[in-house]
């Protein structure tokens, strides 16, 4: 996902908070939601639940609709069927009165090209409504502080790397304080210390009671950072929970090193043992057959074991599993 950045939240018709939003138990969720694009069924039946305080990683390969998903969620885009709930209101219907809770980095064009970091800046913070005028260059400057672009403000953004749009956008999406902040492929563009930074922001987020809702596709990265998970495939959400019920779901597994990996395959294929190639190891998945039946198996055939440890899947093998099982 490359381009610039767009910040939703700020420009929205401002409205107060209908009584009763902080009851519901979840900070954004969907029902059925479904987009097409002509023939190209983008999103379908979505059922996705957002718990409050969660960070929540949005999980898929290219072309699984996050993004579609994600749109939809902020009022970007409109459904084709299905219905959005975001901090208790209704999207796209009662949109205005979520958005100003609501921080967003998400593609697409957002800042003027011949302005700086810090002027593009001012222009979102003085759409923000919450924010009094004689506080936004306080607000412009604490937050290209805490994204790192002190140092860059008073450069145009057309000179901006795409790692430092990034930046820009996620410090417009943290003007003010938020219930909610959803984050499309932050890490895009960024090196592992722009990337380590956004894991530092998020945990912050989270540790101040904020929701986060982060897409990505980098595997660990949600394995690190989110408490819970959400898997699309093909416009289908085929899991989603809390991470580590996520994993407990994996179940154990074993990891076999072996002189030769083609032979090891064959040996338990040929006593019942489904096993696949990993990283140059055999995954075999514990469910009707423990280790020393595996390691029997392999040393029977003749096949050399050098290691075999036990542990859980990861979030790499889960994610594998869910979208080569639906293919
Ligand atoms: N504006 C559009 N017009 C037509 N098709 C679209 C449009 N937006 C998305 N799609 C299609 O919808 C599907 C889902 O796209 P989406 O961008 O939501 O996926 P994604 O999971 O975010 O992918 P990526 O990780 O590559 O960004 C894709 O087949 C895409 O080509």
């Amino acid at each position: 996902m490359v381009g610039a950045t767009k910040i939703s939240g700020a420009g929205t018709a401002a409205a107060a908070p209908a009584p009763g939003d902080e009851s519901t138990e979840l900070a954004a969720r969907t029902s059925g939601l479904r987009k097409t694009y002509g023939r190209t069924v983008a999103v379908s039946g979505v059922d996705l639940s957002v718990p409050h305080g969660a960070v929540l990683g949005v999980l898929g390969p290219n072309g699984s609709g996050k993004t579609t998903t994600i749109r939809m969620l902020l009022g970007l885009t409109s459904p084709t069927a299905g219905s959005i709930e975001l901090l208790g209101h209704s999207v796209p219907e009662h949109a205005g009165r979520a958005l100003p809770r609501v921080g967003a980095l998400v593609e697409g064009p957002g800042f003027h090209p011949f302005l700086s970091g810090r002027e593009n800046l001012l222009r979102c913070a003085a759409m923000e409504p919450a924010l009094h005028s004689s506080v936004l260059r306080q607000a412009v400057d604490e937050a290209l502080e805490r994204v790192g672009l002190a140092d860059a403000a008073n450069r145009k953004y057309r000179g901006y790397s795409l790692g430092m749009k990034q930046r820009l956008g996620l410090a417009a999406a943290l003007l003010v304080p938020r219930d909610l902040v959803v984050l499309d492929e932050p890490t895009n563009g960024l090196d592992p210390a722009g990337t380590k930074e956004i894991r530092r922001i998020i945990a912050e987020l989270h540790a101040a009671g904020t929701t986060v809702l982060v897409s990505s596709h980098l595997l660990a990265e949600v394995e690190a950072t989110c408490t819970h998970a959400a898997v699309l495939h093909k416009g289908s959400l085929v899991a989603q929970g809390a991470l580590t019920a996520l994993l407990e779901a994996g179940g154990p597994n074993l990891l076999v090193s072996t002189a030769d990996n083609t032979a090891g395959l064959e040996a338990l294929r040929g006593v019942g043992i489904a096993a696949r190639e990993e990283n140059g190891n055999l995954r075999v998945e514990l469910t009707d057959v423990d280790s020393p039946e595996v390691i029997a198996a392999l040393v029977q055939a003749g096949v050399g074991v050098y290691e075999a440890r036990r542990g859980r899947a990861g979030l790499e093998d889960i994610f594998a599993r869910l979208t080569e099982e639906e293919s």
